[in-house]
């Protein structure tokens, strides 16, 4: 993880040379990482050192993996906890988040497992949003397979700059749409973008974008918890999180990795999605639990979080999401777009 790389690098050089008692790492006071480009707010315990403690910042993290410039800026307020008086901090730094401009609300819907159904989710979950009146962006940033396009009948289209340089998203059904697939030259080129280019694309995604005045801007990230969604998360104020799940023993194992994630990033988890949680039988409207049923209850209780809601099993959800009929907005009576416009209302609470 780039951070903890940093930080450790820091936390290696002494200063006793220039008559200090702390280590680099003890003199942050605030730090960023775009892309490739890291920011360091240092504070200086002594006028005239500025110089020196700038070299050795940037010698001490040129063999860091991924930090390709180093900025260095000073200040004479020493970092929070040395001012309390209490231990200088050796832990990680507090991260500035940058707001997406004009965003009431960032949403990041996470999984812990591909194939769960989080995309879906998400395009669902931002249209109910746009149904129920609210102002709606979807950012599509899953770098491995994006799907939005698809989903919302947007194929083929490729992202435009306005005439102030910002990407200008597209618009379906009554939100705003990015996706990373629309910066692909077609849809079969291989996602070769790796970690600064890939952040630096992402950061593009959100922050140079046209996006006019949103409430709900939803992200839907890549599956899992790697790098990017960690830096994401360090960056990016986000209002809070979804996690996906389907009932599964294999899935909610990673469900939990997923929420301490942002949990270690104080992205405060709104509550967990159950996707595919019951069938409900044609011939006999009965719901059956294919793959267990209370699992995810079991799983929520014990992590303390909510359960934003349960969505059922339907052959019409994949079918019509094949096709770029997103079900919420071609069957809003359907089972399925009830429970979303449920978990819609449920976030807009738990933010409000
Ligand atoms: N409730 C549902 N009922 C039936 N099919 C569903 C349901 N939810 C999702 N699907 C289908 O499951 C497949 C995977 O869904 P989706 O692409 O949303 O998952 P994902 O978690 O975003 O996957 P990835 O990790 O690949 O991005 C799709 O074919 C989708 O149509």
């Amino acid at each position: 993880m780039a951070v903890k790389d940093i930080m450790d690098a820091l936390r290696g050089e002494t200063l006793e040379d220039i008559g200090l008692k702390e280590n680099l790492a003890q003199l942050v006071k605030d730090i960023k990482l775009i892309g490739s480009e890291l920011d360091v707010l240092l504070y200086t315990p002594k006028k005239g050192l500025e110089d020196i403690l700038r070299a050795k910042v940037q010698n001490a993290l040129s063999d860091v993996p991924d930090v390709k410039k180093v900025n260095v800026k000073f200040t004479e307020t020493p970092p929070q906890q040395a001012q309390q008086g209490a231990q200088i901090p050796t832990g990680q730094p507090a991260f500035t988040k940058r707001k997406v401009p004009g965003v009431k609300h960032l949403i990041a819907v996470g999984s812990g497992k591909g194939g769960v159904g989080k995309s879906t989710v998400a395009a669902n979950l931002a249209l109910a949003l746009a149904k129920l009146g609210y102002r709606v962006g979807l950012l599509d940033a899953d770098i491995y397979g994006p799907s939005v396009p698809t989903l919302l009948g947007l194929k083929g289209t490729r992202a435009t700059v306005n005439e102030r340089n910002r990407i200008v998203p597209a618009e379906k059904f009554g939100i705003k749409v990015l996706s990373i697939g629309f910066m692909l030259p077609s849809e079969d080129t291989p996602v070769i973008w790796r970690g600064p280019m890939l952040m630096k694309a992402l950061t593009q995604f959100l922050f140079d974008v046209d996006w006019g005045e949103l409430d709900y801007l939803i992200l839907d990230l890549p599956p899992g918890t790697g790098d990017v969604q960690l830096t994401l998360a360090q960056n990016v104020d986000i209002s809070g999180a979804v996690v996906v799940t389907t009932p599964q023993d294999v899935a909610l194992a990673d469900v939990k990795k997923a929420t301490s994630m942002f949990k270690e990033v104080q992205i405060p988890v709104l509550g967990v999605i159950e996707n595919m949680a019951y069938f409900i039988c044609p011939s006999d409207s009965q719901k059956y639990y294919i793959f267990g049923k209370g699992k995810t209850a079991e799983f929520a209780s014990a992590y303390g979080l909510k359960i934003l809601g349960s969505i059922p099993i339907d052959p019409e959800v994949s079918e019509r999401s094949d096709k770029g009929e997103p079900i919420v907005v071609e069957n809003p009576e359907s089972e399925v777009a009830k429970a979303f416009y449920g978990i819609a209302r449920i976030v807009t609470q738990e933010l409000s």
